[in-house]
């Protein structure tokens, strides 16, 4: 007996000394990682930090509409990168070229940190997701931006431009200014959903603007909550109502995905498939390819096509409407750019593949991008990169990458603050290092998007330009970073897109002579006539009582 108990005595003492050595060793562990970070971030400047609070006071005013005041400053005091304690964690902010090139081509810090998770709410795929999930999902979407699938747009393209263009008639030479955001989000919701989930909404046409209304006021509310930390937890957001709202509109987006997937999938399951879409890399294809080997349930199909048509819809009209806008400020641009487009187009309509010719408008393009564009992304640093021969960014800090500072800084642009398209003339292209424009980023996360993108983009505002003359009676300041904006995925004016709308009489182009019938009936890639006849009514039941039923609530 007493030899038992002295047996389960040793034995105690000997897990007590295993248990204590492996705390020993997990705290060794942990220690060590930090004085990695700690060592990193002594060796880096940055604004002072105090025990426990580290230098989050900093970020006390840090809203929307402050942070490209936020952004200017670091440029200025932190022009490579700067580090900042932040409740115990460390971040590390920078604009400089050779670190973000560095960061974004890392195969291995492709993680997006915590706070991409409040997007959650308005679509949780491709966009927020990590890992594996991520990997899969990105290799499995890359072939369907392939050129030869784009190229497949091109009536699309033609015929929403022409919806949006006939719609902003009402407004033409009445004197008043037009918002041309409202338009121009319905029209690139059209696009994409058209184009990447294979279903005619005609939202336009409809003057179904609810939709576009609805999610640009819950990305509001969601960027508004990123930068209040009350809002972070998800029983404080729900306590004081928000989540409700979000939920709405929300739920409203991933109701249409969620149809128009049902819809593809009654169709596949009574074999009418299309010749041309069954085994295609098309977006939707892959989806639904997915969901019938049963790699992906039709909830998270529809989750991935929410995320899909936010990506792709808001950017683009964020940034053809600011062109618009500046062009309409700057006649002497918009003629630059007139021109242009007149000598391209012969008079007629600008198809998809004049697009090339348009070396100005892309000048245009891009350095709309260059100002207004994401101004920053997050990493989370999972794995130690080497910056430079000495220079060590560890594992475990988050990353700040602002694009926006990349974009104004000095050493890079010949006039920063300016709108100047003659940055991208091939000269000045040319003189530049790369990767100091990255609008869509680079690297194995970068956009997807990007030439699908840049080509809708530019024919919007081309065919834009040769039916009519924009005008404005606002002023740009000075330097861009003087402007008032609010963070909404990119930089969103405060005073809105508020521009005239003139008929250009002496150039009376062929989008406007055409009958819209012959452009209905063109513009069908994924479908067959038929097949959008017979669903029309089916989906646009559907998507119309939500919208009611959100309105009533
Ligand atoms: C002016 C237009 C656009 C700009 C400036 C833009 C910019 C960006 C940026 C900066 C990111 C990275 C975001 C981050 O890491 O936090 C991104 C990601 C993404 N974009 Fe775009 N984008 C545009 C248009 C589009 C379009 C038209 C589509 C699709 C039709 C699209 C699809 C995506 C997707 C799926 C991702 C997530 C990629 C991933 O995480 O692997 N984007 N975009």
């Amino acid at each position: 007996m007493e030899l038992q108990i002295a047996e389960v005595i040793h034995l105690n003492i000997y897990l007590l000394g295993l248990l204590i050595l492996i705390l020993a060793l997990i705290i060794i562990a942990s220690q060590m990682k930090n004085s990695k970070i700690n060592r990193f971030m002594a060796s880096v400047p940055g604004p002072v930090s105090f025990p426990l609070i580290g230098s989050a006071f900093h970020l006390i005013n840090l809203d929307s509409t402050t942070l490209p005041d936020f952004l200017r400053k670091q440029l200025r005091h932190y022009p490579r990168i700067a580090g900042y304690w932040a409740a115990g964690k460390a971040y590390v902010y920078t604009g400089d070229r050779k670190i973000l090139n560095t960061i974004f081509c890392s195969i291995q810090n492709t993680h997006k940190p915590t706070h991409y998770a409040l997007f959650h709410d308005l679509g949780d795929g491709i966009f927020s997701s990590n890992g594996a999930e991520w990997r899969q999902t990105r290799k499995q979407i890359n072939p369907s931006f392939r050129t030869e699938i784009l190229q497949t747009f091109s009536d699309s393209f033609s015929y929403h431009t022409k919806v949006f263009l006939d719609n902003l008639q009402q407004n033409a030479n009445t004197g008043s200014c037009v918002d041309l955001f409202t338009h121009l989000h319905t029209c690139t919701f059209d696009l994409v959903f058209e184009n990447m989930l294979g279903y005619r909404m005609d939202l336009q046409r409809k003057k179904l603007t609810y939709l576009s209304k609805d999610f640009t006021e819950a990305a509001k509310m969601t960027f508004d909550r990123l930068f209040n930390p009350l809002f972070w937890s998800p029983w404080t957001y729900y306590i004081s109502g928000k989540q409700n709202k979000l939920d709405r509109v929300a739920r409203s987006l991933r109701n249409a995905t969620k149809n128009i997937i049902d819809i593809h999938m009654e169709r596949r399951s009574k074999n009418e498939k299309n010749s041309d879409l069954g085994n295609s890399s098309r977006f939707m294809d892959i989806l639904l390819n997915n969901i019938e080997t049963k790699h992906m349930s039709v909830e998270k199909a529809a989750e991935e096509a929410a995320d899909l048509s936010i990506g792709g819809s808001i950017t683009t009209s964020m940034t053809v409407a600011w062109a618009l806008k500046i062009m309409a400020i700057r006649p002497e641009i918009q003629n630059t750019a007139y021109q242009e487009v007149m000598e391209v187009s012969e008079g007629k309509e600008i198809m998809m593949h004049d697009l090339s010719k348009l070396s100005y408008l892309e000048s245009v393009v891009k350095e709309t991008l260059r100002h207004y564009t994401v101004p920053m992304v997050g990493r989370d640093i999972v794995e130690d990169i080497q910056l430079d021969e000495n220079e060590i960014l560890p594992a475990g800090v988050q990353v700040i990458l602002a694009l926006f500072c990349l974009h104004h800084n000095p050493e890079l642009w010949e006039k920063p603050g300016a709108f100047y398209p003659e940055h991208f003339s091939p000269e000045n292209e040319a003189k530049r290092p790369k990767g100091s424009f990255l609008p869509f980023l680079t690297g194995p996360r970068s956009c997807p998007g990007q030439s699908y993108a840049m080509q809708s983009m530019k024919c919007l505002l081309a065919n834009a330009l040769l039916r009519y003359k924009f005008s404005s009676d606002e002023t740009l300041p000075e330097d861009v970073m003087d402007g008032d904006y609010s963070l909404l995925y990119m930089l969103f004016p405060k005073s809105g897109f508020h521009v005239r709308v003139e008929n250009r009489s002496a150039s009376k182009t062929r989008t406007e002579d055409q009958d819209c019938s012959i452009l209905e009936k063109k513009s069908l890639p994924h479908f067959t006539r038929k097949h959008l006849e017979s669903s029309q009514p089916h989906f646009e039941t559907i998507f119309e009582n939500d919208a009611l039923r959100l309105r009533s609530v």
